[in-house]
């Protein structure tokens, strides 16, 4: 893969994205393979279990959170798990509401349709999902003038998946149809430890447990990172012949790739020190930071900011982004005075924004 920016969010060594290799074979296929996420898979299975029991549609399931964290692979497996069919599309991808409707006719009883990136589904086409949603029924206009009539078609019973990284930009109504809204958290460094070791054993890669646990450590909370990470680690390890993989070889392939102790990327830190050294540690807008760092706005608010929030390294407050005290640190920079006294007015309760 050609990386003409190392920095862009999307193409970032640690972007959650999903440009690189095909990790398929490594998904897991299995509720009881999947690690982590503990709480969402026990309600996902008595659902599971019910559904199958009645010989009928599971109810809608919204799956949001950061990148990476497997929302997709959640969706496949709840298929399989019920024993259906798997149809996959994306909100950008349906553009008209035949589209939605080619999509929903050809769905086999209680099969399972997946629309990832539900948010951007245009808003002409929710309306057309509701009824389809709600009772199972499609209604399209066909034809236009004088001529035009509208046609009712029944639907086979149907689960629809929905996942998305911004449940904020969902509209209400939309939401409030899925009965099963699953919000995925960023994962513990143990269950990254559990994730590189099957990974590691998958691609057949020998790997000691202080060198997984390096790899665990610097995955930014995030499965689909810890592949990525563990797939370079082992090209820097083959190439310099030095198998198994211990912490050492880790830690040395991982600061080659500038990911900090912490997980960090150049990206994230290129994102602190901007706040820290343009706007004396915030509170600055993310218009403004983004147009400061050349970033989409989306791509700090997705990828970049969730983690650093969960970390406690910045603060969202109604004023804009600031940078915590762990945040100047992480730099190795002290709290200026000016920051020191604009994080003390925080009121906890205004955060958010
Ligand atoms: N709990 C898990 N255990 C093991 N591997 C996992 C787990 N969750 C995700 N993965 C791996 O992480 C990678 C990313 O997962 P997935 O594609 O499902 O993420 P996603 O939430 O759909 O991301 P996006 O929002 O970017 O679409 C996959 O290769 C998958 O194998
Ligand atoms: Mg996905």
């Amino acid at each position: 893969m050609a990386r003409t920016d190392e920095m862009a969010g999307s193409d970032r060594l640690i972007a959650a994205g999903k440009q690189e290799g095909d990790d398929s074979h490594i998904r897991p296929q299995r509720l009881e393979d999947f690690i982590g996420q503990r709480q969402v898979c026990e309600n996902l299975s008595v659902f599971v279990q019910a559904a199958r029991a009645r010989g009928e549609a599971m109810d809608h399931v919204l799956l949001f959170g950061p990148p990476g964290l497997g929302k997709t692979t959640l969706a496949q497996i709840v298929s399989r798990e019920l024993g259906v069919g798997f149809r996959a599309t994306s909100g950008p991808m349906i553009a008209k509401a035949g589209d939605l409707a080619a999509l929903l006719t050809n769905l086999e009883r209680n099969d399972v349709l997946f629309i990832d990136e539900i948010h951007r589904l245009n808003p002409a086409i929710e309306e057309v999902l509701y009824p389809a949603m709600e009772d199972f029924q499609l209604d399209l206009i066909i034809g236009d003038g004088p001529s035009a009539r509208s046609v009712r078609i029944d639907l086979q019973p149907f689960t629809l998946v929905g996942a998305t990284t911004r449940s904020g930009l969902l509209t209400t109504p939309l939401r409030d149809r899925f009965g099963i809204p699953l919000r995925l958290n960023f994962y513990e460094p143990e269950e990254l430890l559990a994730i590189v070791r099957r990974a590691a054993a998958i691609l057949d890669l020998p790997i000691t447990d202080d060198g997984a646990l390096e790899v665990a450590r610097r995955s930014r909370g995030t499965p689909r990172v810890a592949g990525r990470l563990l797939r370079r680690v082992r090209d820097f390890a083959v190439v310099a012949k030095r198998l198994p993989v211990n912490a050492f070889i880790a830690d040395a392939a991982l600061g080659r790739l500038e990911v900090d102790k912490r997980g960090l990327d150049a990206m994230d830190r290129r994102y602190l020190k901007c706040i820290a050294e343009n706007y004396g540690g915030g509170p600055v807008g993310v218009d403004t930071l983004a147009a400061a760092l050349s970033e989409e706005r989306d791509t700090l608010e997705e990828v970049i900011e969730p983690f650093l929030l969960q970390q406690g390294l910045i603060q969202r407050t109604p004023r804009g982004r600031m940078l915590t005290d762990s945040g100047f640190g992480h730099l190795g920079l002290s709290v200026p005075k000016a920051a020191k006294s604009q994080l003390d007015l925080l009121d906890p309760d205004q955060e958010g924004a």
